[in-house]
């Protein structure tokens, strides 16, 4: 397969004829409302839903027409979405910055296919990988594999950060219910020594597993927390030697897992084409391979995959992260819309929005295109949000009533993983959830007027207040039950609704330049903060409020 860069894309995508019939395509809403729009229509729910994979998804409660829908198809049809996503898929580099290819869709090919990328069959690579995690996780959950005293392993820690520890801490929570094998999952990112100290006081390290996982190795939080928990273990279990018991390592990096004093053969590889918000369901899922088993793992990577194949093939019109991926755009370059909140009908799910925090906003929040040239339009928005029906009792209310637009991406399950009767004997817990579920969308979908609130003799001064708007927009994503498989789709679908985005911006979507400045001034500032001697003014000073601030921190440390 070639793997040439693609050629520069020089097209502003704001200059041509397309994006500007979308933007006059806002007028179409000017005498409507979504009120108007589904009295008009009978149909319109069923015009606006797709199946997709497992996915029940209804889109119709969004600010759109079928005409609007019709000019947002071209505009990606101009951007070539397709013939985009189909570079990404056969391995071409288009991580220009990097020259590296983006293949997260080769870590769910199935067994027996092949992609050679690069003259290397990667997907006969992944799949050693797999064998390698299946073998070690089963030795483990079979309690073959025994710690350092002779102990089975009852905990498995991770230790990343990023992309190295968001994606295994919201799958473990998801697929809490297929943890059957007596293994718990604690995780450790934050270089906060709160965090560290927190998991410690929490385990026994004669049955504790520790996964370092870090892409490059180099990580600084890891590699502190990893080295601090290494001299915890040595402690505690009286001999360098328990090292190889208990630790082990996922990374692309072998020279400095070897270094860090880990056996390579302990070590899970993956892979440079594999970027960090997208490597959950590489070797970086271990500590989940180990919790949920191995079958749960293969049912969540072919989950990855149906969703890969409803992408490459399914019809632009029925394309999900295509459809979902142009609704961001419409939201954010032409109404205005500066955050997307994703509101999961799920206590399992509860760490989804913070995991797609990442795979959002280090992939979106770019101000520049793939030429370098600076943007001419708002890229990436603020993803952000909250399990139901928590959030309903926080910041809902301005999600209703506020003067700012946030669609919402509701998530939702058919079936629990379990129920609880309510005492009243009215019926289950999960379906007083999705009660809740169904209802906040109808209320930002179709609000009440004024009219309707004073036909209930509310007195006309407190009205105004109780006016709920509506025309606010909103997908119901529902699915029939929280399963590995549908965890797997439901990632994969927002990996490529991001991927969308950025092709029709023109921007990289898989590097993050923007997060190495702050690391490397930590770098500068730290012996400022540690030396015992008061830092030199001067040479030394970094700007007036930093230096100002290090002054009152190291008077507060009792440092001269
Ligand atoms: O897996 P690593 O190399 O430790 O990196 C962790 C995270 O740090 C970042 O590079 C950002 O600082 C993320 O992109 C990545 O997921």
């Amino acid at each position: 397969m070639n793997a040439q860069p693609p050629a520069a894309a020089a097209t502003d995508i704001s200059t041509t004829p397309e994006w500007d019939a979308v933007g006059d395509a806002v007028a179409e809403l000017a005498d409507t409302s979504l009120r108007e729009l589904f009295a008009a229509d009978g149909g319109r729910a069923g015009k606006f839903t797709i199946h997709a994979c497992d996915l029940h998804v209804d889109f119709s409660k969004n600010l759109i027409t079928e005409s609007i829908a019709t000019k947002l198809f071209a505009l990606a049809k101009r951007a070539d979405v397709a013939g985009k996503r189909d570079e990404m898929f056969a391995g071409r580099h288009i991580n220009t910055t990097e020259d590296r290819a983006v293949l997260h869709t080769a870590l769910r090919l199935p067994r027996g296919e092949e992609l050679s990328v690069d003259g290397q069959d990667v997907a006969a690579d992944v799949h050693a990988v797999l064998a390698q995690m299946r073998t070690f996780a089963e030795r483990v959950r079979s309690g073959e594999w025994k710690g350092h005293t002779g102990r089975d392993i009852d905990t498995v820690v991770g230790i990343g950060i990023g992309g190295s520890d968001l994606g295994p801490v919201m799958v473990d929570k998801a697929l809490r219910a297929y943890q059957t094998a007596g293994i718990r999952a604690r995780y450790v990112s934050n270089v906060d020594p709160a965090d560290l100290t927190a998991v410690l006081a929490e385990i026994d390290p004669a049955s504790t597993l520790v996964v370092i996982a870090s892409k490059t190795f180099t990580t600084q939080e890891t590699l502190t927390n990893a080295h601090a928990m290494r001299r915890h273990f040595v402690a505690e279990l009286g001999d360098e030697s328990a090292v190889a018991k208990h630790f082990v390592a996922v990374s692309t990096a072998a020279d400095k897992v070897a270094e860090f004093g880990i056996d390579t053969n302990h070590m899970f590889e993956f892979w440079d084409w594999v970027g960090g918000r997208y490597s959950v369901d590489s070797a970086i899922g271990l500590t989940c391979m180990l919790t949920a088993g191995p079958e749960a793992f293969d049912e969540f990577l072919a989950g990855f995959h149906a969703m890969d194949t409803h992408f490459a093939t399914a019809p632009t019109r029925e394309n999900l992260p295509i459809i979902m991926g142009l609704l961001g755009v419409w939201y954010s370059d032409f109404l205005g819309a500066q955050s997307t909140a994703v509101i999961p009908y799920s206590e399992d799910l509860s760490r989804f929005p913070a995991y797609l925090q990442q795979l959002t906003m280090e992939s979106l929040g770019k101000s520049v295109r793939l030429d370098g040239a600076d943007v001419a339009y708002p890229t990436g928005q603020v993803w952000w949000g909250e399990p139901g029906t928590n959030g309903q009792h926080a910041f809902f209310q301005l999600l209703h009533q506020g003067t700012q637009l946030v669609p919402v991406d509701f998530i939702g399950f058919a079936n629990p993983a379990e129920d609880v009767q309510t005492s009243d004997g009215s019926g289950s817990m999960h379906d007083l959830l999705m009660s809740n579920f169904f209802a906040q969308s109808r209320v930002l979908a179709f609000g009440k007027t004024e009219d309707e609130i004073l036909a209930e003799d509310v007195p006309a001064d407190l009205a105004p207040h109780k006016v709920m708007p509506g025309n606010r927009p909103s997908t119901t994503v529902l699915a029939p039950r929280l399963t590995p498989g549908v965890l797997g789709q439901l990632i994969a679908l927002y990996e490529h609704i991001v991927f969308v985005q950025a092709a029709i911006w023109g921007i990289n979507a898989f590097d993050q330049w923007g997060v190495e400045l702050g690391k490397k001034q930590a770098g500068q500032l730290l012996p400022y903060l540690t030396s015992d001697a008061a830092p030199t003014k001067g040479a030394a000073a970094f700007d007036g409020s930093t230096d100002a601030l290090l002054a009152a921190y190291r008077s507060a440390r009792g440092r001269s």
